[in-house]
């Protein structure tokens, strides 16, 4: 079980992306920008190639493959096509999230429990080419549990009920139920992930729970990047995330 304080900053890159797609030019790279991540403290780059294609692009896929020197979380639906595109890339690291084209973001975590051979398929075919898979999933025991019996060695717990809370009552909730789902893979022997609406001011009672070994985080840092800078904006979020870790 690991309980150590030390916490990664993953640094999800789609939405530098979702400017670039917005008007079909070739800038702002989201390559560039994930070279300035790592340069200010990123531990590992996220992307997901949504089945829309409506920001990362496969051809940004390739290239970050090749020239990233941490590490890529590749974020995929569980399809067809996804699977396959992975086969031919190989990431050393994919986490598999459940994808509607319709949806604005992620809405709530992959239901694992309730498709387990299809899940544990798709694991096993992934772990086939080396893969660590990575499932996105709800901070729930019965999800929890069967992600542990599909044998994905890691989960992301998704954050989003948390960062929407507003009241004081339901944030405290929220935050409860994402500690216990830490403690709980922790229990299961699962390495556990975090992340999604996380931001520069809800970020630190996230990072003061004990075990989590990476925090993924796009959009907030995206947003503030625009003011102060790609690189800045990674290493104030990076120092928050440490500083709240150490402090906990
Ligand atoms: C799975 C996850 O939480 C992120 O990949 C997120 O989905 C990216 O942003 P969008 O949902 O806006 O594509
Ligand atoms: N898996 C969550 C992620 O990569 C980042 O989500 P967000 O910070 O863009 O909401």
């Amino acid at each position: 079980m690991t309980t150590s304080n030390r916490i990664l900053l993953g640094v999800n890159i789609d939405h530098v992306a979702t400017l670039r797609q917005a008007r079909g030019t070739r800038y702002p790279d989201p390559v560039k920008a994930a070279l300035d991540a790592e340069e200010a403290g990123a531990d590992g780059i996220t992307v997901h190639l949504r089945e829309d294609r409506r920001h990362i692009q496969e051809r940004d896929v390739l290239l970050l493959k090749d020239v990233l020197q941490t590490r890529m979380n590749f974020e995929m639906g569980v399809t067809e096509e996804m699977m396959a595109f992975a086969e031919r890339i190989r990431p050393a690291h994919i986490c598999l999230v459940p994808e509607t084209r319709q949806e604005l973001t992620t809405e709530g975590g992959l239901d694992v429990a309730g498709q387990e051979a299809r899940i544990k398929a798709a694991v096993d075919r992934l772990a086939k080419i080396g893969c660590e898979v990575s499932l996105f999933i709800d901070a729930d025991e019965r999800q929890i549990e069967a992600s542990k019996r599909v044998g994905a060695p890691a989960i992301e717990l998704h954050t989003g009920r948390y960062a929407d809370a507003e009241t004081p009552t339901s944030v405290a909730e929220e935050l409860k139920r994402v500690a216990d789902g830490v403690a709980f893979g922790l229990t299961q022997g699962l390495i556990v992930n975090a992340g999604h609406g996380l931001h520069y001011h809800n970020v630190e009672a996230v990072a003061a729970i004990k075990g989590i070994n990476e925090l993924n985080i796009g959009h907030a840092l995206v947003a503030h990047a625009l003011f102060v800078g790609f690189k800045s904006a990674v290493s104030e979020m990076k120092a928050l995330i440490l500083a709240a870790a150490t402090k906990a």
